[in-house]
């Protein structure tokens, strides 16, 4: 088999382990990510509300232009996040989606993930936030220790298109280029006052991604830019997520720390991998 059948196929079995472990007829709301893996995840949905084993009043709330395509064209009923009634009155919590079902560039060993590959994180984020469960999706490249390891493109942040230039400058100015090598772990102060306040940072590269098939810049589904930073190995992605975060414009960070509870990685060998923040992995068939 060819090595992108063997990606496509490990895809494939994780989203449908991992849609049909959490999507049971209890769930009545589910959030739908976007990128290639949920394409599988919402084939699967398909299959199981032919054989009605789907929550008959079941609702999908999209994360993208390309999730509410995919939700619309499987027959699924969508729902717009803000129309969800605030407050689960059953659970008495502020999450009303059940579950969410979505793909990931990297997940480390705490499901720490870099998402927003697909410019699509803004909006992934806002329904990961909502949802009671976040389920990552994905093929065994994307599978590891310590973000960064695998995953080269950068951290997707998504900006304000009129400042883009300043917001380069500043996330490049988080640390100096001058003042280390381009294979060195420096740490960095983020405040000057507590010497804990730093973490391991590579010189920022800020890159404004270009579009495919169209001149210029890649235009968000929320009319934004997106620059992909370069900083080598996360070892505290809450701590760079904020730090970015703090820079005026920047509107969200593909870096979703502490969010995820379950990640399925559908490996090379035909098995699948479940595994949850600081578990052993459970192998299954
Ligand atoms: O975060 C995302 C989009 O913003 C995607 O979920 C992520 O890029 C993974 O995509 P794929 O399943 O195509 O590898």
């Amino acid at each position: 088999m060819s090595a992108s059948s063997l990606v496509e196929q490990a895809k494939c079995s994780a989203a449908i382990a991992a849609v049909d472990k959490n999507v049971l007829p209890s769930v009545r709301v589910l959030g739908i990510g976007s990128g290639s893996t949920v394409v599988y995840a919402v084939q699967r949905l398909v299959e199981l509300k032919d054989q009605n084993k789907l929550n008959p009043d079941l609702v999908c709330v999209a994360t993208s232009f390309q999730s509410k395509q995919l939700i619309s064209d499987a027959g699924l009923r969508g729902v717009d996040l803000d129309d969800l009634p605030a407050l689960d009155s059953e659970q008495r919590c502020f999450k009303s989606i059940d579950v969410t079902i979505d793909g990931a560039d990297e997940v480390d060993s705490e499901l720490n993930a870099i998402k927003g590959g697909g410019a699509a994180h803004l909006r992934e984020k806002l329904v990961a936030n909502a949802s009671k469960k976040l389920v990552l999706i994905a093929d065994y490249r994307k599978d590891s220790q310590t973000l960064g390891d695998k995953w080269d493109c950068g951290i997707p942040v998504e900006i304000l298109p009129l400042a883009w230039r300043t917001i380069k400058r500043q996330i490049e100015s988080l640390c100096p280029k001058s003042n280390i090598s381009s294979t060195s772990t420096v740490a960095i102060p983020v405040s000057a006052d507590s010497a804990a306040d730093a973490f391991a940072f590579q010189s920022p590269r800020a890159e404004l991604r270009q579009a495919v098939r169209k001149a210029g810049p890649v235009v968000t589904d929320n009319g934004n830019f997106i620059l992909d930073v370069a900083v080598g190995k996360i070892h505290d992605p809450r701590r760079v997520e904020h730090l970015i975060k703090m820079i005026p414009g920047v509107i969200e960070v593909g870096l979703f720390s502490g969010i995820a509870k379950e990640a399925w990685f559908g490996n090379e060998d035909g098995s699948i991998l479940c595994r949850t923040p600081r578990s052993e992995m459970k192998k299954h068939e």
